[in-house]
């Protein structure tokens, strides 16, 4: 069988801080277009991984290859990967709409006029056209997550990660998140999930990475 290239491949990749071995020699592959969920028991290690593939932690020893080229993910100058963090970090002073359109702008330097655009698509599709203006605090847990959604895929990044996507939320808006995930899935987003919620997880994922202690 012709086995598609993985947009995501982590060789033998192990961080450590100070002394303390925290993974090693991690492998795995991400297909595209796919939902791949990282879970494991608290503390081991599952955010400090997805922290290296977002480059916000170095790596000990190990590889990262993008659609099989090799790449490091600390080089800000490329925005393969988004991500929306475990506690949103929307800047409670700016709008909405301003949250979205202030990467695009001042980092990819989109004219704001096609960032406005492009903002006010994304708020539609999920929902929060008339939550434009309105700012962080004025906002539900769930909704806070779409801005925050939203923020990430205007960037256009080819993955987009979540870390505890469901920790926040009740079971209904849980199950919204799991719907949401597999309509970018069906829109050919590539996905993966940090979750200590084997339910979600089974349920959204193609794949499984079980993160266990180092031996
Ligand atoms: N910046 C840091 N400096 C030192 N140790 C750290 C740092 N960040 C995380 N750790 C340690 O690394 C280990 C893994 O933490 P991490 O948050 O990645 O685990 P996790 O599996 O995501 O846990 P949880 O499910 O509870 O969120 C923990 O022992 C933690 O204390």
């Amino acid at each position: 069988m012709n086995k598609k290239q993985p947009i995501l491949e982590l060789i033998n990749v192990t961080k450590r801080f100070g002394e303390q071995l925290i993974f090693k020699d991690v492998n795995l592959q991400v297909q595209p277009h796919t939902i791949l969920s990282i879970v494991g028991p608290s503390g081991v290690g599952k955010t400090t991984l997805l922290r290296t593939i977002l480059g916000l932690e170095s790596v000990d020893k190990g590889q990262f290859l993008l659609a099989g080229k090799k790449f490091d993910p600390q080089d800000h100058r490329q925005n393969s990967v988004g991500v929306v963090f475990q506690d949103y970090r929307l800047f409670p002073n700016l709008s909405v709409l301003e949250n979205i359109i202030l990467a695009p702008i001042q980092v990819q330097k989109l004219p704001r006029q096609e960032a406005v655009q492009a903002a006010e698509k994304l708020l539609q599709s999920l929902g929060l056209a008339d939550k434009k203006g309105v700012y962080p605090y004025q906002l539900s847990g769930g909704q806070k997550q779409r801005v925050a959604i939203a923020r990430a895929l205007i960037l256009q990044p080819q993955i987009l990660c979540y870390d505890e996507p469901t920790s926040a939320l009740d079971a209904t808006s849980k199950w919204q998140v799991a719907d949401l995930l597999t309509q970018f899935k069906l829109a050919q987003m590539t996905q993966i999930v940090v979750s200590h919620d084997l339910e979600f997880a089974e349920r959204v994922s193609d794949q499984i990475f079980k993160l266990e202690q180092p031996t």
